[in-house]
């Protein structure tokens, strides 16, 4: 990638990090004739830093679920930001480069912390903060890399992407209707995973 197209965030030497602006990695899947999945290899640079901020600093909750009429403990934990005027300063910076590129304004988000292996998302669709018939959901990787799965919602053999560290997975189309995604527990010991997803207001409201 060219150096010059390398936004640098923050400006002094702690922050050695930015994001690939050209998205010039990325490689969309087309899923079927309404949806896709875009994976953008490396597009965040530095992205060990983040890690480490939103590990230690963000402000992390156990969520519940009801399930089968009892409630149960969501296997991860979540740190939401409902605007980003207090979210840490590359993840405005992010935001903002997501919107210039996917013409959606991302202006909240949320963030997912994996501890361990065990930690995990059942098959979902963002039903909740994506409604219009098409949206685009990015969801950035940091941490551990763990399997990102997705299936048609009638079911179906899954496809599997796996997100490196500073990767973006982006749903689009309409992926979180007509398809499921999921990060799977896995079998052997594995360090922490944190996933950023961007959301938009504008996608909470049906078309
Ligand atoms: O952790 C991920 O990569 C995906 C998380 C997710 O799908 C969600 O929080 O809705
Ligand atoms: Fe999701």
């Amino acid at each position: 990638m060219d150096e010059g197209a390398l936004p640098l965030f923050g400006g002094s030497d702690r922050h050695v990090s930015g994001v690939d602006e050209t998205f010039g990695t990325a490689h969309r899947v087309q899923l079927d004739a309404h949806s896709w999945v875009e994976h953008v290899p490396g597009w965040l640079f530095g992205a060990d830093e983040l890690f480490r901020d939103l590990l230690a600093g963000a402000d992390w909750q156990q969520r519940w679920r009801r399930m089968y009429g009892t409630r149960v403990e969501e296997p991860r934990l979540t740190a939401e930001h409902r605007d980003l005027g207090d979210a840490h300063e590359m993840l405005r910076d992010m935001a903002r480069t997501l919107t210039a590129h996917y013409g959606v304004t991302y202006d909240r988000l949320w963030i997912n912390l994996y501890r361990t292996h065990r930690d995990s998302t059942g098959w979902h669709g963002d039903g909740a903060s994506a409604r219009r018939r098409e949206c685009v959901v990015p969801v950035l990787s940091l941490g551990t890399p763990r399997r990102f799965l997705v299936r048609p919602t009638t079911g179906g053999p899954s496809r599997t992407f796996r997100p490196l560290a500073g990767d973006l997975i982006v749903m689009g189309g309409r992926c979180q209707v007509d398809w499921r995604h999921s990060v799977p527990k896995e079998v052997g010991p594995s360090g922490p995973r944190i996933s950023v997803n961007f959301a938009a207001s504008s996608q909470f409201r049906p078309d």
